[in-house]
C-alpha cells in the first residue's frame, strides 16, 4: 500500500523544510505549499489523506483552504497550526471543520502522533461505509486518481444537499446508473425512495402510464388504478435513463411535473402534488438534439443546470489498475473465491485497451477471465482483449476481415448503420429491421455508444 499524502500549507521556509523532513523520515509522503492558491492546486492534484495548515498566509488564512476543502471531501483530516492561538479562533476554526487547532511551537512528534490518529480513525469510517455501502449494493463511482475522476467526485458532492436536477452525461457503461444511486445513497433524500426508468425503446403510450400512472379505465386495458413512478418516487429520486430517448409529447409533462410540482394520471382530472428530485442521464448529444428540434429546449435547460460529465475509461487510464483490482475484489466474493491479482503485463493490457463499453465491458472481461482462470494471479493472456474488435471509431467498419466471426460483423455492420444514420438509434433500428429496444440491448453487449460513429 502507498504511503499515506499529507499536504503541508506553511510560508515559513525553515519551519516547513523542518517538519516536512521529519514526516518523510516517518513514512509519509509529503507536498508542500506556502499560501493559499498553491495549496489549493496541490490540493487537486495529490488528492491527499491529511492536509496540516499554517493558520496566516501571504494570501488568506488556512480557513479559506478549509472551506474549499470541506466542499470536496467532508472528513478528510484538516489541522490548523498558529503562532498566536486564541480561544475565539480555536472555537470558529473547530467550527468550520478544523479537526485539531494546535498553537506553535508544535512539536513534531507530537504532530505525528496526531496525524496518524486522525490517519486512522478516517481509516475505520471509510471502511464502515464502505460496508454500508457494499451491503446496499452501492459502488463507489470515484475510484482512481485522475483529475477528471477527482473534478467529477468534487462536483458531484456539491450537489448533493440540492434539489435541482442532476443531468449525467457518460459514454455506454461508463457508469451512469452507478453515480445516480451513489448520489442518492448520500443525498438527504437516502432514507426515500430511488425509482429508475430507462426511456429507451418505450412506446410513448408505456413510458407515459409507467412515468405518471393512470386511472381505472383510463384506456382499454386499465382495469386498475397504478401509481405512477412520480407517485413511487414521491420525496425520493426518480432516475431517468436514456432521456434523450423520451418521446417529445412526453416532454412536457415532463417539464411541468419539474416546474410546478404537479402532475395528473391518465384519466384523472385532478393534479397531484409530487416533490421529487430528477436525475436524468444520456449517452447522447442532447445539445445537438435540441438544435435539431427532437429534444425541447425548455426541458434541456431545466434538467441541465447541474451536469455531470462521467469520462470515458480510455481518457483516463491511468485509473484502469485501480478500478480493476476493486472489480476483481467484487467478484471474487460473490464467486467465494480469495483475492485475485493482476500481473504487471496484465495491468499494461486493460491500460491500453480502448474499453468502448467502459467500466460494464471492464466488468464482463474481468468476470470471465476469472471464470475461465482458477489461479490467484491474470495474465495478459487471461484476458482475452487483445483479440477483440478495435474501439468505434478505428478503420474495422468499411472493410471486414474475410474471415471475421459473427459478432465482428455483426458489431461492424451496426456501427456502418448508425455512421449513416449519425448516430440516431431508431433510424439504425429501423434500417437493422429490429426493435429499437433489441437495438440497444446489441449496442450495450458489444459496447457500441451510438454518437461516436
Ligand atoms: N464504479 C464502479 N465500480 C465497479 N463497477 C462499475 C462501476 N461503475 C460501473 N460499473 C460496472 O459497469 C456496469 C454499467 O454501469 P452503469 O449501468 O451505471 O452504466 P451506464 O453508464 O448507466 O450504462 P448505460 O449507458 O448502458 O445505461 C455496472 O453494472 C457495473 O458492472
Amino acid at each position: 500500500m502507498s504511503e499515506p499524502r499529507i499536504l503541508l500549507i506553511e510560508d515559513d521556509p525553515s519551519v516547513r523544510h523542518g517538519m516536512a523532513a521529519f514526516l518523510r523520515a516517518s513514512a509519509l509522503e509529503v507536498f508542500e505549499a506556502d499560501s493559499c492558491r498553491r495549496a489549493l492546486e496541490t490540493f487537486r492534484t495529490v488528492n491527499p489523506d491529511v492536509v496540516v495548515a499554517d493558520y496566516s498566509l501571504p494570501d488568506g488564512t488556512s480557513l479559506d483552504i478549509l472551506a474549499q476543502v470541506r466542499r470536496m471531501s467532508e472528513d478528510l483530516p484538516f489541522i490548523i497550526l498558529t503562532a498566536h492561538g486564541s480561544i475565539d479562533l480555536a472555537v470558529r476554526a473547530i467550527k468550520d471543520g478544523a479537526d485539531q487547532f494546535l498553537t506553535k511551537p508544535v512539536e513534531s512528534k507530537a504532530l505525528l502522533v496526531l496525524v496518524r490518529r486522525l490517519l486512522e480513525q478516517r481509516r475505520l469510517r471509510q471502511r464502515q461505509e464502505a460496508a454500508s455501502r457494499e451491503r446496499a449494493g452501492i459502488l463507489d463511482p470515484f475510484q482512481g486518481t485522475s483529475p477528471a475522476i477527482r473534478l467529477l467526485e468534487e462536483q458531484a458532492r456539491r450537489m448533493l444537499a440540492w434539489d435541482s436536477p442532476i443531468l449525467i452525461l457518460g459514454e455506454t457503461g461508463a457508469g451512469k446508473g452507478v453515480l445516480a444511486r451513489w448520489i442518492h445513497f448520500h443525498s438527504p433524500r437516502s432514507e426515500e425512495a430511488f425509482v429508475n426508468l430507462n426511456c429507451a425503446g418505450l412506446t410513448r403510450e408505456l413510458l407515459e402510464s409507467e412515468l405518471f400512472g393512470y386511472e381505472r379505465g383510463a384506456f382499454t386495458g386499465a382495469v386498475a388504478a397504478k401509481q405512477g413512478l412520480l407517485e413511487v418516487g414521491h420525496r425520493g429520486i426518480v432516475f431517468l435513463d436514456e432521456i434523450g430517448d423520451m418521446d417529445p409529447a412526453i416532454q412536457p409533462k415532463l417539464l411541468k411535473a419539474l416546474e410546478e410540482k404537479t402532475f395528473r394520471r391518465l384519466g384523472d382530472v385532478r393534479d397531484r402534488v409530487v416533490d421529487i428530485r430528477l436525475i436524468a442521464s444520456t449517452n447522447l448529444a442532447l445539445e445537438d438534439m435540441v438544435r435539431a428540434k427532437t429534444f425541447r429546449d425548455d426541458l434541456f435547460y431545466r434538467i441541465s443546470t447541474l451536469t455531470l460529465r462521467i469520462p470515458p475509461l480510455r481518457e483516463r487510464p491511468e485509473d484502469i489498475p485501480v478500478l480493476a483490482e476493486r472489480i476483481l475484489g467484487l467478484v471474487a466474493s460473490r464467486m467465494g473465491r480469495g483475492q485475485v491479482t493482476l500481473s504487471p503485463c496484465a495491468q499494461q493490457a486493460l491500460m491500453a485497451y480502448p474499453w468502448p463499453g467502459n467500466l460494464r465491458e471492464l466488468s464482463n472481461v474481468l468476470e470471465r477471465a476469472m471464470i475461465l482462470q482458477r489461479g490467484d494471479r491474470l495474465e495478459g493472456a487471461d484476458l482475452g482483449i487483445s483479440d477483440r474488435a478495435p474501439a468505434p471509431g478505428e478503420p474495422f467498419g468499411e472493410s471486414v476481415p474475410e474471415l471475421a466471426t459473427l459478432k465482428e460483423m455483426e458489431r461492424a455492420h451496426i456501427e456502418r448503420v448508425l455512421r449513416k444514420t449519425a448516430g440516431n438509434v431508431t433510424e439504425a433500428a429501423q434500417i437493422l429491421g429490429m426493435a429499437r429496444r433489441t437495438l440497444y440491448d446489441r449496442l450495450k453487449v458489444l459496447g457500441i455508444t451510438p454518437g461516436l460513429h
